[in-house]
C-alpha cells in the first residue's frame, strides 16, 4: 500500500507544489491522476519513488517511510517501483532484447556487466515480458526501427522484467496517436489485471483515464480536489478539477484551511 499523510512538497525556490496530500492506494489499483498542466501531477508521482523529496508529512510504501531511506534503501525501493516516461528512455541503436535485458544490469556482478553476459533465466524473463506486451516478434529488431507505440511497449517490457509491484507512468501515451494510445492503455490494463501490479498514471487525456483506470485523483494547484471511482466522475467533477468554478474554489479553500 502507498500512503500519503499530510504530505507537502515545497521546491527550493519556495513554490508549494503539493499541499496537504492524504491518500491511500492499495496494491493492484489502477489510478489515473488528472489535472491542469502545473497542477502537481508529476511532483506527486515522483515523490513515491524518491525522485523528489517531500518536505513535510509522511509517505510510506508497504510500510516503509520513503523519505527516510538512504542509498541502498532507495535502490531497493526503486527495484520495486517501475517508472515509465513519455519519452520511453530507450537506447535506440540496439535491439529490443538488449534494451529489456538492461533492467538486470543494476543487480549483476561486475564481471557479467563488463562482458555483457546474461543468464538463461534473465533471457527467459525478458522474452516473457516482451510477450506480455505483444512484441515478442520484435526482440531482435533495433529500437529505432519501431513505431512510437512499439517503443513505449519496449519501455513497459523493461519495467515488467524488473517484476515491480508498482508502476508509475508519467504521461505514457502523450506522444502517441489515439489508436496506439488506446493499445498502450490496454497493455497497462492487462498488466494491472493479470499481474496485480499497482498502476499510477499521470494523463492529460481524460477520456482515456475514464475508459481504463478504476480510480481518478484530480489535482488542482497542489491540492487533491477529487478522489473517487471512475463512475463518479461527471461534468461537475471535471469542472472542479479543470476550470475552477465556484465549487472548485470552495474545496481548495477548505483544503487550504484544513492544512493551515
Ligand atoms: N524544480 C522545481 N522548482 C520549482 N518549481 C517547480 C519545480 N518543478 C516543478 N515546479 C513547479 O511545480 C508545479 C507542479 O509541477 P508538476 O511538474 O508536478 O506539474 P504537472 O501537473 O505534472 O504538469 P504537466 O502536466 O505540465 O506535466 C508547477 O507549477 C511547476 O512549475
Amino acid at each position: 500500500m502507498i500512503e500519503f499523510k499530510n504530505v507537502q512538497k515545497q521546491y527550493p525556490n519556495g513554490f508549494l507544489a503539493l499541499n496537504n496530500i492524504n491518500l491511500q492506494i492499495e496494491q493492484g489499483e489502477y489510478v489515473a491522476i488528472i489535472g491542469l498542466s502545473g497542477a502537481g501531477k508529476s511532483t506527486l508521482l515522483r515523490c513515491i519513488n524518491r525522485m523528489h523529496d517531500i518536505t513535510d508529512g509522511s509517505l510510506q510504501v508497504n510500510g516503509v517511510e520513503v523519505h527516510k531511506l538512504k542509498g541502498s534503501g532507495i535502490r531497493k525501493l526503486r527495484r520495486n517501483i517501475g517508472m515509465i516516461f513519455q519519452s520511453y528512455n530507450l537506447v535506440t541503436r540496439v535491439t529490443v532484447l538488449k534494451n529489456v535485458l538492461v533492467s538486470f544490469v543494476p543487480e549483476m556482478p561486475f564481471w557479467r556487466k563488463v562482458l555483457g553476459i546474461f543468464t538463461k533465466e534473465e533471457k527467459r524473463i525478458t522474452l516473457t515480458a516482451l510477450d506480455q506486451v505483444g512484441i515478442l516478434d520484435k526482440a531482435f529488431v533495433r529500437v529505432d526501427q519501431l513505431s512510437g507505440g512499439q517503443q513505449q511497449r519496449v519501455a513497459l517490457a523493461r519495467t515488467l522484467a524488473q517484476k515491480p509491484e508498482i508502476i508509475l507512468a508519467d504521461e505514457p501515451v502523450a506522444s502517441l496517436d489515439p489508436v496506439t494510445a488506446k493499445l498502450v492503455m490496454e497493455d497497462f490494463q492487462r498488466i494491472n489485471h493479470d499481474l496485480n501490479m499497482t498502476i499510477i498514471m499521470n494523463i492529460h487525456h481524460v477520456e482515456l483515464a475514464l475508459a481504463y483506470a478504476t480510480r481518478i485523483i484530480g489535482i488542482r494547484s497542489g491540492v487533491i480536489v477529487f478522489d473517487g471511482n471512475v463512475a463518479d466522475v461527471d461534468g461537475q467533477v471535471l469542472d472542479l478539477i479543470y476550470s475552477g468554478q465556484k465549487q472548485g474554489k470552495e474545496q481548495e479553500a477548505n483544503a487550504n484551511e484544513s492544512s493551515a
